[in-house]
């Protein structure tokens, strides 16, 4: 498996089935800025906004535009999503049998430019929840902060140091975890000052 981050803002995503699954897959999503299409004929269903609701029935034309479809319904109607995807050439993650699939996803931590993501490839969705857990404890949201400023800094260095070395042994300064350490105890503010007088 290729672990890889896609940019779907503005794309737009097929959710066929929104029942407790599709309503994860489009939650996630809506959360990563696509346009999400979910098709399934109960109209009761808690999906998250924006989204469009097709209250029809599956078919091959609601697939249409689509960059990625997620086929969430039962495993008869999922068996022809990921045969209509394949034959327009669209990825399908599959939820009822996976390896039919071409995607699966990961449980994620976000902390602003931060991804965190775990995947045990199917051998346990469970496990990958438990450590996703773990590790939302652990990494908590001051690494958002941290990463902000190291973009913010990263550009003035790239910008400023000319020598591949010095710009080398700088970035991989700011990381230091002692920056942590400093930027719980100190701030933000003094954080990015200190940075700086390192340029
Ligand atoms: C292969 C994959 C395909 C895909 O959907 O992409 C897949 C497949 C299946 N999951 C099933 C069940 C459960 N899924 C979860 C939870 C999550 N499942 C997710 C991903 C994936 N699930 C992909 C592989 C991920 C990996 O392991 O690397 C997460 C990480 C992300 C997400 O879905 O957004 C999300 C956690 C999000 C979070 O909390 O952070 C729980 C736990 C819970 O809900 O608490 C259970 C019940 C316990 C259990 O079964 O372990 C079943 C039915 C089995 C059955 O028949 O009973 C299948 C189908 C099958 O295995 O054939
Ligand atoms: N990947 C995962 O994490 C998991 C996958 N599964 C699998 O995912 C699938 C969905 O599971 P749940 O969300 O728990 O089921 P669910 O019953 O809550 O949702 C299924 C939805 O599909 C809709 N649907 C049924 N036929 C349809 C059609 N012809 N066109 C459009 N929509 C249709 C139903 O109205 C329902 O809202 C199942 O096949 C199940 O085996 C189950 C648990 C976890």
């Amino acid at each position: 498996m290729f672990p890889i981050l896609l940019d779907l803002r503005g794309k737009l995503v097929c959710v066929i089935g929104g029942g407790a699954v599709g309503s994860r897959k489009t939650r996630a999503a809506v959360d990563a800025g696509a346009s999400v299409r979910v098709v399934d004929p109960q109209v009761t269903l808690s999906l998250p906004d924006p989204i469009t609701h097709i209250t029809e029935l599956y078919r091959a034309e609601h697939l249409e535009g689509a960059t990625l479809v997620f086929a969430c319904a039962t495993p008869e109607v999922n068996t022809r999503v990921v045969a209509d995807a394949h034959q327009h050439g669209i990825w399908v993650n599959a939820a009822s049998s996976p390896d039919a699939g071409d995607f699966t996803l990961p449980a994620v931590v976000r902390r602003g430019g931060l991804t965190l993501a775990v995947s045990t490839e199917g051998a346990s969705p469970a496990l990958a929840r438990r450590i996703r857990e773990k590790l939302e404890s652990e990494f908590d949201n001051i690494f958002a902060v941290w990463v902000q400023i190291l973009a913010e800094v990263r550009t003035e260095v790239l910008a400023t140091v000319a020598d591949e070395v010095r710009r080398r042994e700088l970035l991989d300064s700011f990381a230091d975890w002692s920056w942590l350490t400093r930027l719980r105890a100190e701030g933000t503010e003094a954080v990015r000052q200190a940075m700086r007088a390192c340029l």
